[in-house]
């Protein structure tokens, strides 16, 4: 990532907007390398519109600096800067009553592009809508529509492709589809920006993401981010609870401290949501969560100390974080911060 960032198509610095009284995002800074896929991700309210609708010069910020496309953000090179960038707005901006070929020839229009119709042909291979140019865009789908008002951003041969919620109301299926175009964008080297509510969608999309509350709450990769925040650690689960877990996993080599899920017990815990908890109360199961150094070097420790304990073991694996926990663990900070 250091060689991406050694080539920033974006710097933000400092950046700040107010609307009179009210901070929409304050004292922003961040890089994003040419070629990447980099993730905005935030509560509602948390400034991300603002930043894209900022970025893309469609609104001046109060204060700080950016360089968009090599080109400092000032309004005398909001043009300049505009020929090099494509902004999708939630909303695609369409003419519903046009068909798609005479929307992407308006817009060809709009922007002077030279070559139009090989330009339209291209965008609409781009998003496989070819066989659907003839249509008026009222008589597609949501999805379909965003796949247009996608073609339409790639009018333009942008550098950078600024998506606010590019997924937001779609389908499964039909986001399937924009994850697909973006994935193939990111394959030409076209920097993508995207904000979205849908945390494993910048999961497996994002080479970096950025978490905004206002102000920036973390940015990395998302493995990055769940090795900062979380210990790495152990999930043990029992068909019955232990006897006497202390006996079992306290001293062992490599492991910190223990929590059985429910009670408590075993020293503080940090975590979020996890696909394999289950406090088992109901069936009889427990499970056991143990904070490790190197969980390579403990699991075998811990399962031999399990089996000491004549222990029904039914799984020990790996805990796994997800982005989601990583967002609500930062997201939640900052609810019970603003309630003390
Ligand atoms: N034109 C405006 N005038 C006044 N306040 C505004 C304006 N645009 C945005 N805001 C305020 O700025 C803050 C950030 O809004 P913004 O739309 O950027 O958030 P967001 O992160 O995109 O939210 P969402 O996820 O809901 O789209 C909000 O408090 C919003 O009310």
């Amino acid at each position: 990532m250091t060689a991406v960032l050694d080539d920033p198509v974006l710097v933000v610095d400092k950046l700040t907007k107010t609307f009179g009284s009210r901070t929409a995002y304050s004292d922003v800074s961040f890089t994003v390398g040419r070629g990447e896929v980099f993730g905005f991700l935030g509560p509602n309210g948390a400034g991300k519109t603002t930043t894209v609708r900022s970025l893309g010069t469609l609104i001046t910020p109060t204060s700080g600096r950016a360089t968009v496309a090599g080109i400092p953000l000032e309004a005398a090179n909001a043009v300049e800067i505009r020929k090099r960038i494509a902004i999708m707005t939630e909303a695609p901006g369409l003419y519903g009553r046009l068909s798609v070929k005479e929307n992407l020839q308006y817009f060809v229009g709009l922007y002077h592009l030279a070559n139009g119709e090989q330009r339209i042909k291209r965008a609409l291979e781009s998003v496989n809508l070819t066989d659907r140019a003839n249509d008026t865009c009222n008589s597609l789908s949501k999805g379909l529509r965003q796949r247009v008002g996608l073609a339409r951003t790639l009018l333009n041969d942008p550098e950078i492709l600024f998506l606010d919620e590019p997924t937001s109301g779609l389908d499964p299926v039909a986001a399937r589809g924009v994850h697909d175009l973006i994935s193939g964008l990111r394959d030409r080297g076209v920097t993508i920006f995207f904000t979205t509510h849908r945390l494993a969608e910048a999961e497996s999309l994002c080479d970096r993401v950025a978490i905004l509350n206002t102000t920036l709450r973390t940015i990395g990769k998302p493995s990055e981010l769940r090795e900062q925040l979380f210990h790495k650690g152990l999930v043990v689960t029992t068909a019955a609870p232990l006897a006497d877990p202390e006996r079992v996993f306290g001293g062992l080599p490599g492991v910190e401290s223990w929590d059985n899920d429910g009670d408590g017990r075993g020293g503080p815990r940090r975590t979020g949501s996890d696909a394999s908890t289950d406090t088992g109360t109901s069936t009889g199961t427990s499970t056991y969560r143990l904070a490790v150094s190197d969980p390579t070097l403990a699991a075998p420790e811990v399962v031999r100390a399990l089996v000491h304990a004549q222990a029904d073991v039914l799984s020990v694996g790996e805990s796994r974080h997800s982005l989601e926990d990583v967002y609500l663990e930062l997201v939640n900070e900052d609810v019970e911060a603003s309630q003390r």
